[in-house]
């Protein structure tokens, strides 16, 4: 089978087709890696239930249907964290689970063991994955369960290829990656934000200043990822002696831009490791 094919093979649930589950058969949908037919979406309401069918021309339910639950290969799990063991324990009680099959979870701070423990023998894996995948600009970290196999890795692997960048760790740094790319993009909304503000206090129209300012942050950020400089290096190339970048950059040291951000990732890595005891 050629690279990127496997999923073509495959039937996916998406349990909890809210803003991240939604985003991922979208981006899955627009790379071409899976059709409307062998996707099927779990809503609480029918409200959404009604969009989303509307939307996406997909299957959705708003019970679990046990037809279908015994034809599907892969549940990627996309409800609240305190949701997910109760959504395993349905699945389990619908006793149309394949023996072969593969759960997902991108649930925060919910461990691959409550996921086991709710779901014996069966093949897990934890991801974290952001909101850009919506537009296939995501990232996603994998971790593999005690019972995945390298096929199941692969499926899971193509799922999130197929909406951006996919890296894969041990379980134990989960809720750190969590802090950091799962929350990662309203950190830079805010400060996005934060500089149009100042682009606008000094006389800048609102839009021009978004505009601006995003592409200083995606062109900065591929300055990054294509020179594999240093970022002090890539600031200092920026700062001129006496210049006026130097002037805001010591206005943000004043204000512990630096500790206060890296701080920030520390206490949403504590709050992500009890998300799943809720
Ligand atoms: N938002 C983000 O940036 C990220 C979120 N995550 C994780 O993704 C998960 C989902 O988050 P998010 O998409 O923001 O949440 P949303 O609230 O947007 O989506 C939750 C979805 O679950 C549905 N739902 C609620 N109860 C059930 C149930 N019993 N069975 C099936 N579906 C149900 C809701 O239906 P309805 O619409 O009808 O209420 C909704 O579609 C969370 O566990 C979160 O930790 C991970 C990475 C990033
Ligand atoms: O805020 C949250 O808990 C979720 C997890 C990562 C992004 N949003």
């Amino acid at each position: 089978m050629e690279n990127g094919e496997t999923l073509k093979q495959q039937r996916i649930a998406v349990i909890g087709a809210g803003v991240m589950g939604c985003a991922l058969i979208k981006g899955m949908l627009a790379a071409g890696r899976i059709t409307r037919d062998n996707v099927w979406a779990v809503v609480a309401t029918s409200n959404s239930q009604k969009r989303i069918a509307e939307e996406l021309g997909i299957r959705v339910y708003r019970d679990l249907p046990v037809d279908e639950i015994a034809q599907t290969d892969t549940f990627l799990i996309c409800t609240k964290p305190y949701r997910v063991v109760q959504v395993l324990d349905q699945l389990k009680a619908s006793k149309a689970l394949k023996p072969s099959g593969l759960v997902v979870s991108i649930a925060a701070g919910t461990t691959i063991k409550q996921i086991e423990t709710a779901l014996p023998n069966y093949a897990v894996i934890r991801a974290m994955p952001n909101t850009p995948s919506l537009i296939r600009a995501g990232v996603t970290v994998l971790a593999a369960g005690s019972h995945s196999q390298d096929d199941h890795m692969l499926v899971a692997q193509e799922i999130f290829q197929s909406v951006g960048k996919v890296w894969q760790l041990d379980e134990r740094h989960l809720d750190a990656v969590t802090a950091v790319s799962g929350s990662g993009p309203a950190y830079i909304y805010l400060i996005l934000e934060s500089l149009a503000d100042g682009a606008v206090k000094v006389g800048l129209p609102r839009d021009i200043a978004f505009q601006l300012v995003s592409q200083t942050m995606l062109g900065a950020a591929m300055m990054v990822q294509d020179t594999g400089k240093h970022p002090a290096t890539l600031k200092d190339e920026v700062t001129t002696p006496a210049g006026c970048t130097i002037s805001a950059l010591l206005t943000m040291e004043d204000g512990r831009i630096r500790s206060t951000l890296a701080r920030a990732v520390e206490e949403a890595t504590r709050t992500a490791a009890g998300l799943g005891n809720a």
